[in-house]
């Protein structure tokens, strides 16, 4: 690609604002930098951007069909920066951020990824293949899912551009293997699974996440052999009593993309499995988190409830669209412990609350955390 306009660019730009809860706010100390919106940006679609497409769907959303929409191109000249954050989600379908950087010069303004406190430092500048120094230089782009914390650093010198796709899942309405069945909610699900620190869910979420520890924000989807692992400690503890199987998703979503056809990378990997295994019944729900304290204030242990037990009483209707059985009671039979993981503790952070979003998002729009429940299949 050429070299880019930048005093064009400039000139056709405003300051960037960002959202600080429901609010938009300019703060040139969390946030400095000037943004084109994509309705202003005459970019057509191209072979590159297809292809790119194509591998970040098998990579990042196995099984589901994704699209890329432009959103904006970001400046940022000498000192612009922008502190931590999560992308706001501006839709349901909106799952995850590619960007782009055009080709131009600058020092610092790293790419610094955040999840589960593992950092990833993504230096965007274009690179020239020692080799070749005379080709075009190759353009550097990094995608990630919704939820993912990520800051700029302050740029040094020259301009830095960055081109701002959304990930957005399309919804296929006919697709067999995101139809899940709805559980229906009777209040009494495994009685005798009550114990303090199931031992059970570390084993689930140490087979499940350990690529993803080793490579940090880049994860590995398709693992087979952890998922069969998964489905076979699922169906033991099935077979040793226990009704339902819970445990957290491993991204944050919008309330209403908590749903199958929307997951995203190993979420959906292994929801799939359960689906195509034909041995369970699989249903996702909100949760909310609950931490519990020992007598001196220390923070012992982090529990996931349904969101729909705790809020039944504003909600009469459940989120899955089913009425309550019965009424349901905040009880350890819903509840479950939260892996180490898991992006659930992440959202009720302080920071988290008070510095999420690229632009100002409502509350119903914030990140939840998500739990999928597992029950053998009835034959
Ligand atoms: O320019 C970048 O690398 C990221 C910018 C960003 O995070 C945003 O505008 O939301
Ligand atoms: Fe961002």
């Amino acid at each position: 690609m050429e070299h880019p306009d930048v005093d064009v660019i400039l000139k056709k730009s405003t300051p960037s604002v960002f959202g600080r809860g429901e609010e938009t706010v300019l703060d040139p100390s969390y946030r400095s930098g000037h943004e084109i919106p994509a309705a202003d940006i005459g970019l057509k679609a191209n072979r590159l951007m297809e292809s790119l497409q194509k591998s970040m769907n098998t990579i990042m959303f196995p099984c589901r069909t994704i699209e890329l929409k432009l959103y904006k191109l970001a400046v940022y000249q000498t000192g612009g920066h922008f502190d931590w954050h999560m992308d706001s989600t501006h839709s349901d379908m909106y799952h995850g951020t590619l960007l782009i950087a055009l080709n131009t010069a600058w020092e610092g303004g790293d790419l610094l990824l955040r999840r589960n406190g593992i950092e990833t430092r993504v230096d965007l500048r274009p690179r020239i293949a020692p080799e070749f120094p005379d080709d075009k230089p190759d353009l550097q782009g990094v995608a990630f899912f919704t939820g993912t914390e990520h800051r700029v650093e302050p740029v040094k010198d020259g301009v830095r551009m960055v081109l701002q796709y959304d990930i957005e899942i399309v919804k296929q309405e006919e697709k067999e293997v995101g139809k899940e069945k709805d559980e229906e909610s009777d209040g009494t699900d495994d009685e005798d699974n009550d114990e303090e620190n199931e031992p059970w869910m570390d084993k689930i979420a140490s087979v499940y996440s350990s690529r993803m520890e080793a490579q940090a924000v880049v994860e590995a989807t398709a693992d087979n052999a952890a998922v069969e692992k998964v489905l076979k400690i699922i169906k033991e503890l099935h077979s040793e009593g226990a009704e339902t199987i819970a445990f957290a998703l491993q991204y944050l979503y919008r309330q209403a993309s908590i749903s199958a056809e929307y997951l995203k990378g190993s979420d959906a990997v292994l929801h799939d499995a359960l689906m195509a295994s034909g041995d369970f019944e699989v249903c996702l729900h909100p949760v909310v988190h609950w931490e519990m304290s020992d007598w001196d204030g220390e923070m012992e242990s982090h529990y996931a409830y349904r969101f729909d037990d705790i809020e039944g009483e504003i909600f009469p209707e459940p989120l899955t669209g089913q009425p309550l059985k019965k009424k349901q009671k905040k009880t350890n039979s819903t509840a479950f412990h939260i892996p180490k993981l898991s992006a659930i503790q992440q959202i009720s952070a302080r920071e988290y609350i008070e510095h999420t979003g690229n632009e100002a998002m409502p509350a119903e729009y914030r990140y939840f955390g998500g739990g999928m429940f597992v029950r053998r299949k009835a034959k």
